[in-house]
């Protein structure tokens, strides 16, 4: 294959003669008439070339087209590194050849076509794209027409756009209409317009599977479709942790070129029904209650985290509980092992073949069964119980601009294990220390008071003492909404177990004004009494119940991202690349 599309000739390049080389992987041009130590090359993998057009031609701030005889453009991806992030911005990358004949033009763009069908065969052809209008900056509808649009029209990429009118409707979508055609689904927004798309998508895969989501020990069916996040939320966790900036053309190009980053999803149940799924966070105490503050203050945008953050610390408050946790195999990692998760990571890759051994044969993919957790070789059951700041569960990384390298630093995308962190209840200072080091590169498990563990499932329980209480404070009025909610959300399973209603039910963005005032925050400076109960925040939810079982699905869904790219191993050894002994960014 690689002699068949080999091309070699020369170019012109402005005033410029070089010498440019096409063979199966990457097109190269050297400048000829220079001293060879000057020679310089720059090569482009084909896997990362956007889309070849006749002509020179620009296409912002709109397309234009010149010269269209004997030259041809060249669009592809440019790295450069991103200032504040671990990850690198992606650019547009143009060079316009000048050929010396209009068949070689012909040549090099049938060639360079050729190459791209065969190289890249996870390039989308037809997205199903969300935008969440009112996410973030409300700039969602703005950055994908100015930003995105135009590169998926030169990549050759149709779209049908829907900007959504209400909450949920991006879920509904997903999970009722047709989908036929679509390569995947993108959606413009924040980790609330993401968890739709994920809900829609494991939702909808499960139905047509014939698989009951409510049964934590049920393998779940991997979704076909992808999906692409154009962040343009004011929380864009699952965007950053997956590509490593924040940027809607570097997400963009991801998806142009067909990256495909496996996922873990947690699945979390309560009463044997599911409640919801997440990627990011699945946390009680500290984190809950900060989530449930900021509902009251959203009028303050993304700030409100912080406002309701130091409020929340300064309430000082701890919960009781008991925590059961599967350990996962602690020879494959751990979540002190001080890895990274970076694309290409050799943990995720060889967890596919651990978690689907015979991929070939779809029929044991998936029908298997978890059997309820046990017959795992890899550990048993273990449980604490105690007072906790709080506990956390996230299946990756966690890493957002608040705290660059996350939860969990060395936690993995696409391993099948999330890592649970339990901080027991400590002197303010000793917790504003552990708060303080997710914002630097001081190990934050590194502290008495914190436990980290790499598992494939979690329960939490309230001790019987906490329960009492957590019913006398429902008949006195204080928990009276989660009581109702929950009762309410048992009465829907038990009328119905529709998938339709139970997303209804559990997926409902807008918070009652009972579970509102059921939110268990109360200023520890100003109230006398504070409730014994916290609430779970699932990926930026609130969940209407307190005692959950969680378990970690390998590679649930699949992402057009590749994990962070490491900057410091941005380089260019496309001369020595066979011998080259670092993980080369550049020439894969
Ligand atoms: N047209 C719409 N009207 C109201 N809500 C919507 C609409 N479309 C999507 N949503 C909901 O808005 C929520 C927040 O969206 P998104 O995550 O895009 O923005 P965000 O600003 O990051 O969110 P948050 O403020 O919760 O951090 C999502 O959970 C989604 O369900
Ligand atoms: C003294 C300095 C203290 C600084 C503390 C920094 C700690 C930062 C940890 C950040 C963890 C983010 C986890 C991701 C959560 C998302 O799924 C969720 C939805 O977007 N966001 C929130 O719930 C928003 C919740 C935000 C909580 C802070
Ligand atoms: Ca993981």
């Amino acid at each position: 294959m690689e002699t068949d599309l080999r091309l070699e000739s020369s170019l012109w390049v402005g005033n410029k003669r070089y010498r440019a080389v096409l063979t199966g992987w990457h097109l190269r041009w050297t400048e000829v008439d220079k001293k060879d130590r000057d020679k310089k090359t720059i090569s482009v993998p084909v896997a990362e070339v956007v889309g070849v057009e006749e002509g020179r031609v620009e296409i912002l701030p709109q397309k234009l087209v010149e010269d269209k005889d004997k030259e041809f453009t060249v669009f592809y991806v440019k790295r450069s590194s991103s200032g504040g992030s671990f990850g690198l911005l992606w650019r547009l990358g143009r060079t316009q050849f000048s050929c010396p004949s209009r068949v070689l033009r012909d040549q090099w763009t049938k060639q360079l076509r050729t190459a791209l069908k065969t190289h890249s065969p996870l390039r989308p052809h037809r997205l199903l794209v969300f935008i969440n209008p009112f996410g973030g900056k409300r700039k969602g509808r703005k950055i994908y027409h100015s930003l995105v649009a135009p590169l998926f029209e030169l990549a050759g990429i149709s779209s049908h756009v829907i900007v959504t009118e209400w909450a949920n409707q991006a879920r509904d979508h997903l999970l009722k209409k047709d989908l036929t055609g679509f390569d995947g689904v993108v959606c413009v927004g924040g980790d609330g317009m993401f968890s739709e798309i994920l809900h829609g998508l494991i939702g909808r895969t499960q139905q047509e599977a014939g698989l009951c989501e409510n049964d934590p020990a049920v393998t779940l069916q991997p979704c076909s479709l992808h999906i692409g996040i154009i962040p343009a939320g004011s929380t864009d966790c699952v965007c950053y942790a997956t590509v490593g900036v924040i940027d809607p053309v570097t997400s963009a190009l991801h998806i142009i070129i067909g990256d495909s980053q496996p996922l873990d999803v947690c699945s979390v149940h309560h009463a044997s029904a599911l409640v919801r799924y997440s990627v990011s966070l699945v946390g009680y105490g500290f984190y809950g209650d900060v989530l449930a503050e900021s509902e009251k203050h959203r009028w303050m945008g993304p700030l409100r985290y912080d406002y309701s953050g130091a409020m929340v610390y300064l309430s000082n408050r701890s919960y009781a509980g008991i925590i059961q946790y599967l350990p996962a195999d602690p020879m494959i990692s751990t979540p002190r092992d001080k890895t990274r998760c970076l694309s290409g990571c050799s943990v995720c890759s060889r967890s596919t073949e651990r978690l689907f051994p015979h991929s070939s044969d779809s029929a044991s993919l998936y029908s298997s069964h978890f059997s309820q957790f046990s017959s795992d070789s890899e550990g048993e059951w273990q449980s604490v119980e105690g007072r906790f700041k709080c506990v956390s569960l996230t299946c990756m990384s966690s890493s957002c601009p608040r705290s660059p390298l996350g939860l969990s630093p060395s936690a993995h995308l696409a391993d099948g294990t999330g890592d649970l962190i339990l901080v027991w209840d400590t002197h303010p200072l000793g917790f504003l220390k552990f708060l303080h080091r997710h914002t630097s590169t001081q190990d934050q498990f590194d502290l008495p008071f914190v436990e980290v563990h790499r598992v494939k499932a979690i329960r939490f329980l309230l001790p019987s003492s906490d329960k009492a209480e957590e019913a006398y404070e429902e008949i006195m009025g204080q928990g009276h909404g989660r009581a109702e909610e929950e009762r309410g959300y048992q009465e829907t399973v038990n009328r119905s177990s529709s998938q339709q209603h139970l997303a209804e039910k559990s997926t409902g963005r807008e918070m009652t004004n009972e579970q509102k005032t059921a939110s268990p925050f109360l200023c520890g400076l100003c109230c006398s009494k504070s409730p014994s109960v916290s609430v779970w925040n699932c990926d930026g939810e609130i969940l209407p119940f307190t005692e959950i079982l969680c378990r970690i699905h390998g590679q649930l869904v699949r992402l057009y991202a590749r994990g962070i790219e490491d900057s410091t191993n941005i380089h260019d050894c496309s001369e020595q690349h066979d011998k080259c002994e670092r993980r080369c960014i550049l020439n894969k």
